[in-house]
């Protein structure tokens, strides 16, 4: 158990911590620092950049997980290999109703499995879901620090440029996905599989076709809202885990 894993690049014991967030980018994994205390940084191998750091004594770990579902997956085994047992999501989305607006937060419940790395796992008849509990901490804080925030289901894919993206988007726009990612469903459902703690916020960087005009006009302002949506999806999270780590 004292090995490093092979792709993260961190061992058992080099963390004891429990808690983890998982941007996409490696960029956002410094942003986070900024929330934590006695910040150690493991640097990064390939996409996965990690350090450590407390918040009000809870030690989180941060890493990066890329973009899509294999490196997601990978990220998610490996470090369940050192311990990691609740693990939030921090990334970024696309809005997929007219009323979600640039730096909103989704809490994802649920997600359609679009994407190829959760059908490598298991039927698509398993469900992508998140751990109920975190979501109630999600959502409560959300409420408490006024964030706008949308509880719901989200939709995970593989693809951005192929020539189906529009009809396919309508289609889930239709019935009510509330945004687009790439790696909550894989994430939910490789979690879940290992009997982990699974949930995901995600800051809107980009709005439904239906309502991007006041933000067109104003790049420097949709900048601005989508930097405090990554600001505000950070604190939420430490909140929420931070309450969490209480209860356990
Ligand atoms: O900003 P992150 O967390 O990477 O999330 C989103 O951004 C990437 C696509 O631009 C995908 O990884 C998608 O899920
Ligand atoms: O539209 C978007 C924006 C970010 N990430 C996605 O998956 N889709």
């Amino acid at each position: 158990m004292t090995q490093l894993q092979p792709h993260i690049r961190l061992s058992r014991e080099m963390t004891h911590a429990r808690y983890a967030l998982l941007p996409g980018d490696p960029k956002r994994v410094e942003h986070v620092a900024q929330f934590l205390e006695n910040v150690e940084d493991f640097g990064s191998n390939r996409e996965y950049r990690a350090l450590r750091g407390w918040f009000r004594g809870v030690e989180v770990l941060v890493m990066s997980t890329g973009m899509g579902g294999p490196s997601t997956a990978i990220a998610v085994e490996e470090l369940r290999q050192i311990g990691v047992t609740n693990l939030i999501r921090i990334g970024s989305c696309g809005a997929m109703q007219n009323h979600i607006r640039l730096g909103d937060l989704v809490i994802a419940t649920a997600a359609v499995r679009d994407d190829g790395t959760s059908n490598m796992y298991i039927d698509k008849g398993y469900p992508a879901c998140a751990d109920i509990g975190l979501v109630h901490h999600l959502a409560q804080q959300a409420r408490r620090l006024g964030y706008a925030s949308h509880c719901g289901y989200v939709r995970s894919h593989d693809s951005f440029y192929t020539e189906r993206e529009d009809e396919i988007n309508q289609f889930w726009s239709g019935k009510g996905i509330l945004a687009a990612d790439m790696e909550t469903a894989p994430l939910m459902v490789v979690g879940a599989l290992r009997g982990l703690r699974i949930a995901s916020v995600l800051n809107v960087v980009v709005e439904h076709s239906g309502n991007l005009e006041e933000g067109i006009n104003n790049y420097q302002q949709q900048e601005q809202s989508c930097l405090q949506g990554e600001s505000r999806e950070i604190l939420l999270a430490l909140e929420a885990l931070y309450l969490d780590s209480q209860e356990q």
